[in-house]
């Protein structure tokens, strides 16, 4: 059994990147003229986390944070689409959180074969069939591939044990868990010897059950003091609660019954993380260190102070191992009615990461560090921008025709954008030439007069002067929305 307990690790996640779309002309003996046929790259695969309960410890993460998927194949000419990156799939104990370093829990794995998808691969690029329309009937370009999502996570293990072992520092904790266990934890006559909860694996005949001891406890450990709130994250979710109290201590203001209460008033000063109430826990008293005669006499007089309030008490010496096989088959007997209540947790169906809403909107605004720049913000906006080649002219042609399309441009005019002044998108700075004749009325002020309004539009003649120079290949796409491409755009969400 681990006798090492690695509870929280953070990891580096890479989703596989999306395969970039081809672009390519069909060629045919006596058939010059052939259609495009480049076919879409594949998806970057995702980095998934599987709960499965053969896996108890995140140990593994600890030695191997790094995580990445496979990437998709390209497109390629007859149609052929890329292959999609495979999956990587991460296998994680059931009870694993998932965190944001920020602290952010974004999900709560519980159950057998609970999947998340920790980050998202990239979506392969179009290849220039898809991307061919009415209007472009030949595209000499095709998109690239996204990057796949990259993401640092923090798995938490809170759900460690089926049996927590509470008590204040030096109460003997390690101790018992060593003597009842494989695992060998520090042990040492000084407070706050653990540092990290141990997991121990206690057979009581054919019952088998999980122990954590954790860090001591001390009062004022609800609001931090000590290493608390770190000790009772991992309390949350054990299933019977056991106070280890120390009968030989020689300080004097401490005997059984105190440490018992005030342990007691931090937990329910705690409220849990996760949900849940720590105060409907089966309890059980262990009076340790009755080898020392003052602490056995002293376990003596308060047993029926414990027992009048309904608890089952236990003197035990971790030295000697008086009275361990006792309580070890009565934990194991609580454990096992408490496993029989519970209905076997069922998967959490779907967990998804709150992703910020895709209103499919952007927002302009000027750089604070480009002084007359912009910033244009907008899930749609920064994937185009991932998405073009930036060295080819057609496929940044139609980047601006996107943007144009959304609005982009008239909302840069509308902010007071001066041609040439540098606009930065995803990262990417362009010196923005307003192409378009809407735009350009709006910055000389034509327009701007409300009985102008619809000057402001495309006219008929204009739309026909940018058909003709597209046709010889020169000029930009004006086209209005929904003239074209309809079809695509959907792929492309
Ligand atoms: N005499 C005697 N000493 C014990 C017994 N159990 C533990 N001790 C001693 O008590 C001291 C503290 O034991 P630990 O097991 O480290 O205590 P802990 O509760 O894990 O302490 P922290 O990790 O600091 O919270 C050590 O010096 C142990 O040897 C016992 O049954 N009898
Ligand atoms: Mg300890």
């Amino acid at each position: 059994m681990a006798s090492r307990f690695v509870d929280r690790v953070v990891i580096h996640l890479a989703a596989g990147n999306g395969g970039n779309g081809c672009a390519s002309v069909h060629r045919e003996k006596f058939k010059p003229l052939g259609g495009p046929d480049g076919g879409n790259g594949g998806h970057g695969g995702d980095v998934v986390l599987v709960v499965d309960p053969g896996v108890h410890t995140l140990l593994d993460f600890h030695f191997r944070p790094h995580a990445r998927a496979g990437n998709g194949k390209q497109g390629q000419g007859g149609h052929r689409n890329g292959a999609a990156g495979e999956d990587l799939e991460l296998r994680v104990p059931d009870g694993t959180v998932v965190l944001t370093e920020d602290g952010e829990v974004l999900a709560d794995l519980v159950g057998a074969g609970t999947r998340f998808v920790a980050a998202k691969g990239g979506r392969g690029g179009l290849g220039n069939a898809a991307l061919a329309s009415r209007a472009r009937k030949a595209p000499g370009f095709a998109l690239l591939g996204e990057p796949g999502e990259e993401r640092n996570l923090v798995l938490e293990l809170r759900s460690v044990a089926d049996v927590g072992l509470l008590g204040f520092p030096s109460a003997g904790k390690s101790s018992l868990i060593s003597v009842l266990s494989a695992a060998k934890p520090k042990i040492a006559d000084y407070p706050f010897t653990t540092l990290v909860p141990n997991l121990g694996v206690v057979s009581a005949g054919d019952t088998v059950f999980t122990m954590a001891d954790v860090p001591g406890l001390i009062p004022g450990a609800s609001q931090g003091r000590g290493l608390g709130l770190d000790f009772l994250r991992h309390i949350e979710r054990c299933a019977v609660l056991v106070h280890v109290i120390d009968c030989a201590t020689y300080e004097p203001e401490r005997d059984p019954i105190s440490d018992f209460d005030a342990l007691e008033n931090e937990l329910a000063q705690y409220t849990p993380v996760l949900g849940g109430d720590l105060d409907s826990r089966p309890r059980v008293v262990v009076l340790n260190k009755v080898d020392v005669p003052d602490a056995a006499e002293l376990a003596e007089m308060v047993r029926p102070d414990f027992e009048a309030r309904g608890l089952r008490v236990f003197e035990v010496s971790t030295a000697t191992h008086a009275g361990l096989r006792e309580l070890t088959y009565a934990l194991g007997q609580i454990v096992e009615e408490h496993r029989a209540a519970q209905p076997p947790p069922a998967p959490t169906k779907v967990v998804v990461t709150p992703k910020a809403v895709d209103d499919g909107g952007f927002t302009v605004e000027p750089d604070p560090e480009e002084p007359g720049g912009f910033i244009v913000r907008g899930a749609k906006p920064e994937r185009w921008v991932r998405q073009t080649n930036f060295a080819n002219d057609e496929a940044v042609g139609y980047l601006a025709e996107r943007l144009y399309r959304l609005g982009v441009e008239k909302e840069l005019a509308r902010m007071g954008a001066e041609p040439g002044c540098a606009v930065t998108i995803d990262g990417v700075t362009f010196d923005w030439e307003p192409s378009t004749p809407g735009v350009v009325e709006a910055l000389t002020g034509r327009g701007s007069d409300p009985r102008l309004e619809d000057r402001s539009r495309t006219t008929a003649a204009e739309r026909k002067e940018a058909r003709r120079l597209r046709r010889e290949g020169t000029g930009p796409d004006l086209d209005t929305p929904n003239d074209e491409e309809s079809g695509t755009e959907d792929a492309d969400e």
